[in-house]
């Protein structure tokens, strides 16, 4: 396995975001709900370093009809992020270090009196072998998106933007009930939940209460879109564990 110059950082990445999946309480450890809708539930904690704020967010979901690998393939793959990104603006991938690796800088619309932002980062899908188990629920397959920002040499940054720093994830979990029939798995059987984790820097100052605003809007919406877009995509193909 060929390795590249952040396989380390994502490496590790990897190893504490999968802790998340011991499904601790949200409610618990200081995390606020932010958002209830249907199986999703978005929750922060309010966080200022630097007098930026840097809220840490989660949100769990839980849909059916697809599986892990294609939540992470299409939360990925490059070539798609326009249909289901509603909020970037300018988006190239500057290095593809593997077939499941790029490193991406993008663009955010602009949002009022707030600086335009972009973000050069890491993109990178990965399958867990061994997750830990949860419970009694024993998924069928784990995959993981790590996002997370990096410096590149090629960047040509549009000019005006701050820029941003992310740490996000998704983790992905296919649970499967078989048909009662012994038929074959079919979409219906497929339940796929999903941890999502975004820590973003703003970079620079932005009034709290406009980041506050957003992220509490932008989200849950974002979530949404994403999710059934993937149902959307995928409900006439075959299944992709
Ligand atoms: C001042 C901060 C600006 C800002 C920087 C960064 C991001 C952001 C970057 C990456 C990812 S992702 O999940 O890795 C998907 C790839 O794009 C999500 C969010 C969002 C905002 C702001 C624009 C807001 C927002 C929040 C939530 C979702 C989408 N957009």
């Amino acid at each position: 396995k060929v390795t590249h110059e952040h396989s380390e950082a994502l490496n590790q990445r990897i190893k504490e975001h999968l802790a998340l999946l011991d499904h601790s309480d949200p409610d618990a450890n200081g995390w606020e709900q932010i958002t209830e809708d249907g199986e999703m539930k978005v929750y922060r904690k309010e966080l200022v370093q630097d007098g930026l704020i840097c809220d840490p967010l989660k949100a769990v979901h839980s849909v059916g009809l697809v599986t892990a690998k294609e939540m992470c393939h299409y939360f990925w793959f490059p070539d798609v992020r326009r249909d289901w990104e509603e909020t970037v603006d300018v988006f190239d991938v500057l290095e593809t270090l593997d077939e499941a690796t790029t490193i991406n800088y993008q663009t955010h619309k602009q949002v009022w009196p707030a600086a335009q932002r972009d973000c050069l980062y890491l993109s990178s899908m990965v399958k867990v072998d061994n997750p830990p188990s949860v419970g009694d629920k024993i998924p069928h397959d784990t995959w993981i998106v790590c996002n997370f920002s990096v410096d590149h040499p090629e960047a040509n940054p549009v000019s005006g933007c701050v820029r941003a720093l992310i740490e996000v994830a998704l983790i992905c979990q296919t649970f499967i009930t078989l048909p009662k029939d012994g038929g074959p798995i079919t979409r219906d059987c497929l339940q796929c939940d999903i941890i999502y984790v975004a820590n973003v820097n703003p970079g620079g100052w932005a009034p709290a209460s406009v980041l506050r605003s957003i992220y509490k809007r932008e989200y849950p919406k974002f979530l949404n879109r994403f999710t059934n877009y993937v149902q959307q995509k995928t409900k006439d193909l075959k299944l992709l564990f």
